[in-house]
């Protein structure tokens, strides 16, 4: 589909269209910086430098960026973060989101540990998917690779695990349970992980590493590439790929015949799904990412506190579009990581 020109009449669509034919219908928001975990991957163990109150959107910009955003076609918002459901006021945003007209699936990413907590409010709002971090069943093992250390991990294990079986539980959910895959950290659970599918309606993802935010050098020795994965994945016997639709996230998706569940690989860096691309990313200060590698934003943050139209905003999300390049450029040997921390950019 392409973009009308400026002289398009009114009525006509307009819809996020890049320079390489791809249409961007999928906004995910990171609602901030913060977070109650420092996982190895994507934090120091001390965490970074919080940002300053008053650069991270407010809830009411970031309700009307994903107004905005579904206007111009945007049919699908992730919430993630840092920690989402960490950001007070999070219900005023999902049921400002939730009340949009046409109304966009509306998903979140999280770490588990407030699901309890809030589980009511994500029914209640609608929320059609919980992704959900995970990456060791073993409790003793979980305070080491979330930095919170072997006493408060395993309690904090406790409560990610009650926030699964409860969004199990109530059935309004898909849930999905996302992995980086490391070596020598995780790698020997892989099966382990896997096998959750055999008894339990959700997905497990295995993501591969990656190389994103200066403030945290890679670590090539740990990455796994999903054909690493795939082959340890091997021994759960046979598995048959599922087909995904153009609306899907970036997984390959596999099951285990006659399982509830499935499997799915991320293959991020190795492998990457740049030329099916659909998606523009708001980070907590307010920039407007083209890329999970992006250096370069579009500030949109300035434009919001300008006392913008609907259109000015519209046309940040139109030069964001323009901007997004045909792919990625990382590798996974190297050791430099591109871009913004994940945990303002949501992931
Ligand atoms: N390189 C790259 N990695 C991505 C991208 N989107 C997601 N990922 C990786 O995949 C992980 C899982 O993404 P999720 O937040 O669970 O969302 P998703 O895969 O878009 O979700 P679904 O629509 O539920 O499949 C992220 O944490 C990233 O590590 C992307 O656009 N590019
Ligand atoms: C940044 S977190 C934000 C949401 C929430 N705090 C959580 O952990 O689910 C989003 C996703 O990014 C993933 N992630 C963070 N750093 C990563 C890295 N360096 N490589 C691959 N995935 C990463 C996390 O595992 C998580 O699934
Ligand atoms: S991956 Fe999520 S839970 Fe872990 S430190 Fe980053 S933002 Fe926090
Ligand atoms: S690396 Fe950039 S272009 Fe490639 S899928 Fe991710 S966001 Fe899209």
């Amino acid at each position: 589909m392409e973009n009308p020109s400026p002289n398009a009449p009114e009525s006509a669509p307009r819809r996020l269209v890049d320079t390489y034919g791809r249409w961007l219908h999928y906004l995910r928001i990171s609602l901030t910086d913060r977070c109650n975990l420092r996982c190895i991957y994507c934090m120091p163990s001390g965490g970074l430098p919080m940002l300053r109150h008053e650069d991270i959107l407010t809830l009411e910009e970031q309700a009307r960026m994903a107004k905005v955003a579904v206007n111009l076609g945007v049919n699908k918002i992730r919430l993630t973060g840092g920690e989402p459901l960490l950001r007070r006021g999070v219900a005023t945003l999902l049921k400002d989101i939730d009340r949009l007209t046409p109304r966009p699936d509306l998903r979140i990413t999280t770490n588990g540990l407030l699901l309890e907590r809030h589980i009511d409010l994500l029914e209640s709002c609608r929320v059609s998917t919980l992704n959900i971090s995970l990456d060791t069943l073993r409790p003793e093992k979980y305070g080491n690779i979330t930095g919170v250390g072997q006493t408060a991990g395993e309690k904090l294990f406790a409560k990610v695990k009650r926030g699964i079986d409860l969004a199990l539980e109530t059935g309004a959910f898909q849930v999905k349970i996302n992995v980086v895959a490391l070596s020598g950290i995780n790698q020997d659970e892989i099966l382990d992980f896997a096998r959750l599918t055999l008894k339990a309606p959700l997905a497990v993802r295995f993501i591969e590493y990656m190389p994103v935010g200066r403030h945290k050098p890679f670590q090539p020795r740990h990455f796994l590439s999903t054909e690493d994965i795939l082959a340890v994945l091997a021994d759960l016997g046979p598995f048959e790929e599922l087909p995904t639709g153009p609306g899907d996230g970036p997984a390959r998706r596999f099951k285990v015949p006659g399982s509830p569940g499935e499997l799915g690989v991320i293959s991020a860096l190795s492998s990457h799904f740049c030329a099916a691309c659909n998606r523009l990313r708001l980070t907590a200060d307010g920039r407007l990412a083209p890329c999970l590698f992006s250096e370069k934003t579009v500030d949109v943050k300035a434009v919001l506190r300008a006392n913008p139209t609907d259109e000015d905003l519209a046309q940040a999300l139109l030069k964001a579009t323009r901007e997004k390049p045909a792919k990625h450029h990382q590798v996974p040997n190297q050791t430099i990581a591109a871009g913004c921390p994940m945990s303002r950019l949501g992931g």
